[in-house]
């Protein structure tokens, strides 16, 4: 039975100091988020707001800010796809899938079978300089899988992709997330791509960042493969957002 895990952030303060000659800034003051267990949160945002910042502290790699976060449940665990990659040249793409998990041969084949989910059980034993963009984005995909995570943070994971691929490996996320649930925060420049895949869409704004806009996304999954409809949607509620 997987855990339930939700997120409560509050970040009271979280500023960094002035590097050369550029004033220290202020990027979240008395901030707060709560993401319900299994709901999928898109945060949508102009560059620079502090979204990478806010992945960060939840996923724990920064604790320099007032505040605090907690999962509701004990020792979650939490996969985080960055913005690129991130793929260990000199290891094959098995071996960069099983990354965090205990090696042996329960490593291997739960990584074989992940890398199977997600199309690309073929270059299990290739080299990352092989691989396409597209296909670097899915084996990050298969690493941040292959925990079975509890939260899962994503921070544009899939962009500089053309439309086609960038539309295939939404599709692919979601259905990965059918079969074992996450609590997922998934950042986003692009309005579209908020649409297509969340529950709920959280649009930050202004420095210090501060919510703009909360709406649940309660689109169908036809809806969801249809560009018009889910532009209309994005109208409807007032998204806006130029990349
Ligand atoms: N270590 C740091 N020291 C000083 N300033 C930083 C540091 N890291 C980030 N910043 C600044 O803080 C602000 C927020 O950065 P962050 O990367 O969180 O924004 P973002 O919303 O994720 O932007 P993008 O969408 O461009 O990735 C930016 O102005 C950035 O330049």
């Amino acid at each position: 039975m997987a855990a339930m895990t939700s997120i409560s952030l509050t970040i009271a303060d979280k500023r960094y100091p002035s590097v050369g000659g550029a004033p220290a800034r202020e990027i979240f003051h008395d901030f707060r988020l709560d993401v319900a267990a299994h709901e999928f949160v898109v945060l949508l945002g102009a560059s620079g707001l502090g979204k990478t910042t806010l992945l960060n502290i939840v996923a724990g790699l920064d604790t320099a800010f007032r505040g605090d976060v907690n999962f509701g449940s004990p020792s979650p665990r939490i996969a985080y796809a960055f913005q690129s990659p991130r793929l260990l040249p000199w290891r094959t793409v098995l071996e960069n899938v099983v990354l965090p998990l205990p090696s042996g041969p329960a490593a291997r084949e739960g990584g074989l079978a992940m890398l199977h989910e997600v199309g690309l059980a073929d270059l299990a034993d290739a080299y990352p300089e092989r691989l396409s963009l597209g296909q670097q984005r899915r084996v990050a995909l298969a690493r941040a899988f292959v925990i079975g995570p509890d939260v899962l943070l994503m921070d544009e994971p899939f962009v500089s992709l053309d439309e086609a691929s960038a539309t295939r490996l939404r599709l692919l996320l979601r259905s990965l997330l059918l079969k074992r649930a996450a609590t997922v925060l998934f950042v986003t420049h692009d309005g579209n791509e908020a649409a297509a895949l969340a529950s709920r869409i959280v649009l930050l704004e202004g420095a210090p960042a501060r919510v703009a806009l909360d709406v649940v996304d309660d689109l169908t999954p036809q809806d969801r493969a249809s560009t018009a409809r889910v532009e209309a949607f994005r109208r409807r509620v007032g998204l806006s957002v130029a990349d």
